[in-house]
């Protein structure tokens, strides 16, 4: 039935315009079976009347209120197996579980209301004899399809099938080689509920699957009651397994797990009844009980699947094996097609609403379909994330460690190498100018050591210079008439314990130089005062340590070695010391030290005196040369006196 605005391109459109991510709502088609022979014997009334493709109408008997109903598409009795087939989109259902999807074709109905038949025709008429294929149901048409498809794809398929019945809550598998025994369902993260130990059977042809199915026909449980000669007392479920590897590339399943990939499942639930309707006894009657009691649990998740809020949370699920093995294909990631199936008899009226109530409430539940990724899927995925990650950690830790040095050394690794490098050669540079540094600093220390001594001897010589020629100068200065000068004006004051006591003679009781009472001098002993220029002829054989020196004043008035009365004679020795002292050259000997403010004290410490002490000594060289020539001049008695600044400069 291609025609315009048909259900099948409705449900085409649906399903194509990809049921992945998004919510997608059960597709609900709705099935009107023709009257059978009995009800048309009893005369009874059709209450249903379809208007336009997808709109039921329901005219209650005895002139009550219609009721309609809308569905994705509605057929009436006059459709045939294969218009049904098309109207259902079960190839575009065959097409996401070539993809991967999860699909589920479900019949749902009263019993006798031709759910069994839509799915695979009416029943056998005899062992072995094939159903017509004119009245092949949506199973058989939907084999044909995917095996002539799977041929025309150009990649290796593997095509697989189970089947199984779940009878009074039990599961049985209607392919088991052995004898039948009830099989458990679990669960797991990956694949949710499943049977396990469920057989499997992989099959290559169109004859082998449809074999596999007239096996499982033949096993699953039937009954005769009033409504129908052979009416199913069991759920069955048939699965395919649609993969896209060969066996040797599939991953190994988990024991009695079924393989993972596209599914395409087609489920024909039994039909609920009423006992007194069917008019079942004993066995029949449990079997009653049992199917409406799973079919009360699967319209019981379905209510509260319409409910978005009790969606989120929990759907019992676990209350019946047909709603475990339900699922996925009601609440999870599947796509699902619903076939209600109805009778239009008046009789079956009760049953027919609650049908159609019941298939309205599933067309608004919703779905996310997602398409299984495989384990050899996964498995390259999962390896690439954890490459990823383990990349990501690298990084992270290279970092860590580079941040780590940086702050070691503060450098990076390149820098320390250079720094390393170059450290080594500023360290041997360093050792290098510490070693000369240590021979500069001893030759500046044996040159400081040198200044000191000559230092030292040149201050001796000096002070023995300045007091000869004070001694000198006094003595030539003190004629008639004259007044002594006192050294303290021609030099810098000397302690007057450290001048030569000349004439400090205790008699007069005041320094003849500077004229203070001699009580406050403290002349020191004849034996310590300064050395004491050789004079052979006055020495007389003693030590000149004995001797005392040719100006040393007469130890008591009177005496015939008074000043007064050796003038002559001490002015001789002195000339003669004076022009000895000419005749030496005293000179430096240390190196020139460093050059130091001009202001700095010219204090007689290390070699900074030495040029002082030179200066003074030269001055003091030419002093005497100046007394001298004036000596040879003038005769020491006649001779004027003289301002001391003019004979010695003060230092
Ligand atoms: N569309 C149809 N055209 C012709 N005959 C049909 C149609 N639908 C159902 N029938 C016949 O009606 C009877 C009952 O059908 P069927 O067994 O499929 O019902 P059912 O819903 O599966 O019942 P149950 O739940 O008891 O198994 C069968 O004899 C079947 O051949």
């Amino acid at each position: 039935m291609e025609e315009r605005g048909s259900p099948d391109g409705d449900l085409a459109r649906s399903l194509e315009q990809g049921p992945e991510g998004p919510e997608t709502p059960i597709q609900v088609v709705l099935r009107v079976r023709p009257m059978s022979a009995a009800e048309l014997r009893r005369g009874q009334q059709s209450v249903l009347h379809c208007s336009g493709t997808r709109t039921l109408q329901v005219s209650p008997p005895g002139g009550g209120p219609e009721v309609a109903f809308r569905f994705g598409a509605v057929l009436d009795a006059a459709r045939t197996q294969e218009d049904v087939f098309r109207a259902c989109g079960v190839r575009r259902l065959g097409e996401l579980a070539l993809r991967g999807f999860s699909c589920t074709v479900f019949t749902f109905g009263q019993t006798g209301s031709g759910k069994t038949y839509t799915l695979t025709g009416p029943p056998p008429q005899g062992e072995g004899v094939p159903v017509p294929p004119s009245l092949a149901g949506i199973m058989q048409r939907t084999f044909a399809w995917l095996l002539d498809r799977v041929q025309h794809l150009g990649a290796p398929v593997t095509l697989r099938a189970s089947y199984l019945e779940i009878y009074n809550e039990q599961v049985w598998d209607l392919l088991s080689l052995g004898s039948p025994r009830p099989l458990p369902v679990r669960w797991n993260k990956t694949q949710g509920f499943y049977v396990e130990r469920l057989r499997v059977v992989e099959f290559r042809s169109l004859e082998a699957l449809m074999e596999l199915l007239q096996t499982g026909l033949s096993r699953r449980r039937s009954s005769a009651h009033t409504l129908n000669q052979a009416s199913s007392r069991s759920h069955a479920l048939l699965t395919l397994y649609i993969s896209h590897q060969t066996a040797q590339q599939m991953p190994p399943v988990d024991p009695g797990a079924p393989p993972v990939g596209g599914k395409l499942c087609f489920v024909d639930l039994a039909g609920s009844e009423k006992v007194a309707a069917t008019g079942s006894r004993g066995e029949l009657m449990l079997e009653a009980n049992s199917i409406n009691r799973s079919l009360l649990a699967l319209g019981h998740c379905i209510s509260l699947l319409l409910d978005p809020q009790r969606k989120q949370s929990h759907i019992p699920f676990r209350d019946s094996k047909l709603t475990k093995l339900l699922a996925d294909s009601l609440g999870g990631r599947g796509v699902t097609l619903m076939v209600a199936c109805v009778s239009p008899s008046a009789q079956c009226l009760p049953e027919t609403l609650s049908t159609l109530r019941y298939a309205s409430r599933a067309q608004r539940v919703t779905t996310r379909p997602q398409a299984p990724k495989s384990a050899v899927a996964k498995q390259p995925q999962r390896l690439e994330t954890e490459m990823l990650q383990l990349q990501e950690e690298n990084r992270r830790l290279q970092f860590q460690l580079d941040q780590m040095d940086s702050k070691a050394s503060g450098l990076s690794g390149a820098r320390v190498a250079w720094a390393q490098r170059n450290l080594y050669g500023m360290l041997q540079e360093f050792m290098l100018e510490n070693e000369r540094l240590r021979k500069e600093k001893s030759q500046l220390q044996n040159s400081q050591d040198l200044a000191r001594n000559e230092q030292r001897i040149l201050a001796q010589q000096v002070h023995a210079l300045e007091r000869r020629l004070l001694s000198a100068s006094y003595r030539h200065q003190q004629g008639p008439g004259l007044t002594p000068l006192c050294p303290c004006l021609m030099a810098p004051a000397p302690p007057c314990h450290a001048l030569p006591p000349v004439y400090s003679c205790p008699c007069c009781h005041i320094c003849p130089l500077c004229r203070v009472p001699l009580a406050q001098w403290a002349c020191l002993p004849r034996e310590r005062h300064l050395p004491q220029v050789l004079d052979p002829e006055a020495s007389g054989g003693r030590p000149p340590s004995a001797r005392p020196p040719p100006w040393a004043p007469p130890c008591s008035p009177g005496s015939a070695k008074c000043p007064r009365e050796r003038s002559h004679r001490d002015w001789t020795q002195t000339r003669v010391l004076a022009e000895m002292l000419m005749e030496e050259d005293v000179v430096p000997s240390a190196p020139p030290m460093p050059v130091r403010p001009p202001k700095t004290s010219p204090g007689l410490r290390g070699g900074a005196g030495v040029p002082n002490l030179a200066q003074r000594l030269e001055a003091l060289r030419d002093q005497i040369g100046s007394s001298l020539r004036r000596g040879r001049s003038q005769p020491p008695c006649s001779e004027g006196a003289r301002s001391p600044g003019q004979v010695l400069s003060p230092r």
